[in-house]
């Protein structure tokens, strides 16, 4: 089947990195640092919204949107210290490509910054097809860019597999089965999330994917 992944709060735990550079990117713009907490649950829309809500939380000057969102791109794209991926990520990855299936990914993350993620873990081998944040002019939660992902994979039944309300609500628009990944950055409790299925360790996917086929 075709199996479509989110990045931040699913495959990999950003949130660290990404503190870390838009705190350097306010702070470089005169702003004040936020604490980690709160940066966390403004990920998930992509870095543009990412910035708006840090300069709103802030009280800050909406019109220094384009310098905070340039220099965070600039000091967060190549910068994945401190991310780690989640436990067994790699190994079902890795079976799930063995047993055949079609691999992508639909993440709002900008495409410079999902790529050099991509290759600090080593898993640009997984995903032929990868839709970021700026691919197309519209992003998750509007179903184009699911839609986008499985357009450029063999016809067969999909999955979504993601970690956040943005990712639910994208599958829905896109009428895709969604699995939901509990370690991510949702704020949604799991069971109010309008989720086929459920998982908190990625060695359920195998069996998730079993049964969806
Ligand atoms: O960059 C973001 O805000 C979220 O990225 P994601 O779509 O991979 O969760
Ligand atoms: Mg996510």
């Amino acid at each position: 089947m075709n199996i479509v992944f989110d990045l931040d709060g699913t495959l990999i735990d950003s949130a660290p990195d990404i503190h870390h550079a838009v705190n350097a990117a306010l702070v470089g713009a005169g702003l004040t640092a936020l604490p980690f907490a709160q940066v966390r649950t403004f990920i998930g829309n992509g870095a543009p919204v990412l910035v708006e809500r840090c300069l709103a939380a802030l009280n800050a000057d909406p019109a220094m949107q384009a310098q905070v969102l340039q220099g965070f791109l600039d000091g967060y794209s190549e910068n994945h210290a401190k991310t780690v991926l989640y436990p067994h990520v790699f190994e079902v990855l890795e079976s799930l490509q063995a047993a055949g299936h079609a691999l992508a990914l639909c993440t709002n993350k900008p495409t410079r910054a999902t790529h050099g993620a991509l290759a600090h873990f080593d898993l640009t081998r997984f995903f032929p097809v990868v839709v970021g944040g700026d691919t197309l002019p519209r992003r998750k939660p509007d179903a184009a860019p699911l839609l986008h992902a499985l357009a450029q994979l063999p016809a067969a039944p999909a999955l979504f597999v993601g970690d956040s309300e943005v990712d639910a609500a994208t599958a829905k628009a896109a009428n895709i089965p969604f699995a939901l990944y509990t370690e991510g950055y949702r704020k949604t409790p799991a069971e109010d999330m309008n989720a086929q299925n459920i998982f908190n360790d990625f060695r359920q996917l195998l069996a998730i994917v079993d049964a969806s086929t």
